[in-house]
């Protein structure tokens, strides 16, 4: 469907109460809202419950004026993808113009803040990071580069190191490694749903790593980062967050992801076709769980070591 098509759908604007929060694609933000609240909580600096919760709630407002702007400047694809298809805009509930708006206005709002409530290094943090994923991944990486969700996948990494600057007031090297594991995590994440979501990109002709390499390339890319982030996931055990009980977790989470990657690895593409990507579905969907349990772990973690159990002896 072209630009113009668009125009003539969505100039009605009739949206509901669900069409606008729609917008904020609240099913992936949840997590991102997750990362950054156990941010908070593991950092060795506590606040003021209600400023931790008004935190939280500012930066997941952020976090969904961003999936806004994406959408505002996605529609044009979204209506093209059997996906993205049926979002407020390309299904005529949200015009485009409300869209932008929305997402501007809530992206000041949230900064603002953030900044009164905690401070303004952390509303720093997130206004960057809604730049990262609306301008840098949506508006020029997404459809420039198969590097893509690499290097826009940092947008998605900010949350936790925000939620630890809204605590202690700087970035240090715990909310350094928080950020690398879902930095290596975004890759395997998106590209295993890619691998069974390839046609989408194909006709929206986004330079997605199985549009422009292939699946089989982009399989061992898979494994490739899957190897990397079992490194890192089981090396954090051992550092200052984490502690024997996130190691446990992170061993099991981790033979688990490497074992799925080796089976997408050594995956037939004919298999594949044939049982409708079984693999690869059940791969996305433990990557979901590999990183909520990840960061679960390290609020147990850190919950243990308050009460002086967690953590390694010094
Ligand atoms: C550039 C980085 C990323 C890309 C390209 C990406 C892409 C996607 C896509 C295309 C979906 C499909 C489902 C949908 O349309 O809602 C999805 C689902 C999901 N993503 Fe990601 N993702 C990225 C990073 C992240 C991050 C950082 C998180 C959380 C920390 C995350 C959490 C989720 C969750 C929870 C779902 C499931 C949503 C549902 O159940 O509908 N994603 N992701
Ligand atoms: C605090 C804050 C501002 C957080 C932002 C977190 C963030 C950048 C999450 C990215 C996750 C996401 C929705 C990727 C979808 O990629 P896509 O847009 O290419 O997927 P689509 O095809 O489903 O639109």
């Amino acid at each position: 469907m072209s630009d113009a098509s668009i125009d003539t759908v969505v100039q009605r604007g009739e949206g509901s109460f669900g069409d606008y929060f729609a917008l904020m694609k609240p099913r992936v933000m949840s997590l991102v809202v997750f990362t950054a609240m156990v941010g908070l909580l593991v950092a060795p600096v506590s606040v003021h419950p209600f400023v931790g919760f008004c935190s939280v709630l500012f930066i997941a407002i952020g976090a969904g004026a961003s999936g806004a702007l994406n959408m505002w400047w996605d529609a044009d694809i979204d209506v093209i993808m059997r996906r993205t298809s049926s979002r407020p805009i390309p299904a005529g509930k949200v015009a485009p113009d409300e869209a932008l708006a929305l997402g501007v206005a809530l992206s000041g709002f949230a900064v603002v803040m953030l900044g009164l409530a905690a401070n303004w290094a952390a509303a720093g943090l997130l206004a960057f990071t809604i730049f990262f994923y609306a301008v840098v991944y949506t508006m020029w990486l997404k459809r420039s580069t198969p590097q893509n969700i690499v290097i826009g996948g940092a947008a998605g990494a900010f949350p936790p190191m925000i939620g630890w600057v809204v605590a202690t007031g700087s970035v240090s090297i715990e909310a350094i490694l928080m950020f690398a594991l879902i930095f290596v995590w975004t890759p395997p994440h998106f590209w295993a749903l890619a691998l069974f979501m390839k046609s989408d990109y194909d006709n929206a002709g986004v330079p997605m790593l199985t549009v422009t390499h292939g699946r089989r390339t982009t399989r061992r890319h898979i494994w490739a980062y899957t190897l990397l982030l079992a490194a890192l996931a089981i090396g954090m055990g051992m550092t200052s967050i984490g502690g024997p009980f996130y190691l446990a977790v992170a061993v099991v989470l981790n033979a688990m992801f490497v074992l799925g990657a080796w089976k997408i690895l050594r995956r037939d593409e004919a298999d594949a076709e044939t049982d409708g990507y079984a693999v690869e579905k059940s791969f996305f969907r433990l990557s979901l769980i590999y990183l909520f349990l990840h960061f679960g772990a390290l609020w147990v973690e850190a919950i243990l070591r308050s009460f002086g159990y967690g953590g390694w002896p010094a």
